[in-house]
């Protein structure tokens, strides 16, 4: 990936970071801590939550670590996805848009830089996609992990 322990050493010039993950927890509890862990740390440095919009696995858990701890989680979800992906009731400001390209292209547009946490096919795919317009140029913010 394009990004380094240097880059999230340096996370406090963010003010809003995108957060690819996963929308199943995983089988192991390491993926959980992982989402807590960054979200507690984004709280201590007072930066806003950029996601996928889900109430779901990491997802869930990371948006509402971030918006119980008082900072902005905004998440971007197609329509057609909420009743997949929302279980019950999410946190902080939902934005829906019409499909999977239009939800990175306003994540992308929202935030400052991206991190991927653990996940499956979608995480990587949206990771890889940020990764790959990065290198295209279409934008020039970091991509870690
Ligand atoms: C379906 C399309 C493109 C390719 N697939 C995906 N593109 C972007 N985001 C996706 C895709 N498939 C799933 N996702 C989302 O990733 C999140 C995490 O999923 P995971 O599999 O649990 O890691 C989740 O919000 C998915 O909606 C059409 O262009």
């Amino acid at each position: 990936m394009s990004g380094s322990e240097g880059e999230i050493g340096s996370m406090n010039k963010f003010k809003k970071i995108c957060v690819f993950c996963g929308s199943n927890s995983g089988n192991r509890d390491v993926f959980g801590d992982a989402a807590l862990d960054l979200g507690n740390e984004l709280v201590r440095r007072k930066i806003d939550l950029v996601y996928g919009g889900g109430s779901v696995g990491l997802m869930g858990l990371i948006s509402q670590t971030v918006y119980e701890g008082g900072c902005h989680v905004l998440g971007v979800i197609p329509e057609a996805l909420m009743p997949l992906e929302i279980s019950g009731k999410s946190v902080g400001e939902v934005i829906t848009v019409a499909d999977m390209h239009e939800r990175k292209a306003k994540m992308a547009q929202e935030s400052e830089a991206f991190i991927a946490l653990p996940g499956g096919y979608g995480t990587m795919e949206e990771t890889l996609e940020m990764i790959t317009w990065a290198q295209l140029g279409i934008h020039k913010k970091p991509v870690t992990h």
